[in-house]
């Protein structure tokens, strides 16, 4: 079991109360081709925790490494070319798809790998699209998956994926979750997805982390977390579909 990411008593405070903390004391480890779930409600600080890991936000205490090697050990772009973090809303640079396609050879001078790049296009349901195509003129699920397949390039050991799947249809979607998880078998990639689909979390995990009361409340095995979560938190958490279904039902 290779550890690739080890987090140590991360903690962020509130901007508008900085003598509250928005979570504390997070430690937790990221192990090589692990795919982890990052549940909880909305407001705990999930996407937050996930830009700090990518080093796009600062932490407030804690630290961070990356393959056995402290954070300040790396320069930061070195890092983020390591641990790539993938919005919700994707970021299309300007100019075509394939330019687009094409930064992670242009900023690494590294050969463009063209047929990976078709090969990923094509998984993602993107065959059929024109690589000259300006890229502003993208749809919303078009740029998502594009900006996936341009961080794929860049081979990161560890994929922090933020709703990516938010803005695509279920068919898309699907094939977004099939694509990812065999790359994370065959790379050895390591993924940590942000999700409110508990399908999903299902599907593309085996390892979950549940945050809540601004900590990391629970961290195990996916099948064991549905199963039966520790926390009172956690139950109503996973239940609360179910539970909504019931009374719609009365
Ligand atoms: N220092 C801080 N950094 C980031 N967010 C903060 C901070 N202090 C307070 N907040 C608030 O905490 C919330 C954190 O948002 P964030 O997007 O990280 O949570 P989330 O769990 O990913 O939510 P969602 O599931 O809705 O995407 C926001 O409401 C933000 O305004």
């Amino acid at each position: 079991m290779t550890v690739f990411l080890s987090i140590d008593q991360l903690s962020k405070r509130r901007h508008e109360a900085p003598d509250r903390y928005l979570f504390q004391g997070i430690t937790a480890e990221v192990h090589r081709g692990q795919r982890v779930a990052l549940l909880g409600v909305s407001g705990q600080g999930k996407t937050t925790l996930l830009r700090i890991i990518a080093r796009l936000d600062a932490m407030d205490e804690g630290g961070l490494s990356l393959h056995g090697q402290p954070a300040d050990n790396w320069k930061p772009q070195e890092w983020r070319a390591k641990v790539s973090y993938v919005a919700q809303q994707a970021v299309m640079l300007t100019g075509s798809v394939e330019d687009n396609l094409r930064t992670v050879s242009r900023l690494h001078g590294t050969p463009f790998d063209r047929e990976l790049a078709r090969t990923c296009m094509e998984a993602l349901g993107l065959g059929a699209l024109a690589w000259s195509k300006p890229a502003s003129e993208l749809s919303g699920g078009e740029k998502q998956r594009t900006a996936l397949v341009r961080t794929l390039l860049a081979r990161p050991d560890v994929l922090l994926l933020d709703e990516v799947t938010a803005s695509l249809d279920p068919g898309s979607k699907r094939a977004v979750e099939q694509w990812l998880n065999a790359w994370s078998e065959r790379e050895g990639t390591a993924c940590v997805w942000i999700t409110h689909d508990l399908e999903q979390a299902k599907q593309v995990s085996d390892r979950v982390w549940f945050m809540a009361d601004g900590q990391l409340l629970e961290q195990g095995d996916t099948a064991a977390f549905f199963r039966q979560p520790e926390t009172e938190p956690a139950r109503r958490f996973i239940e609360w579909p179910a539970a909504g279904k019931d009374e719609a039902n009365v």
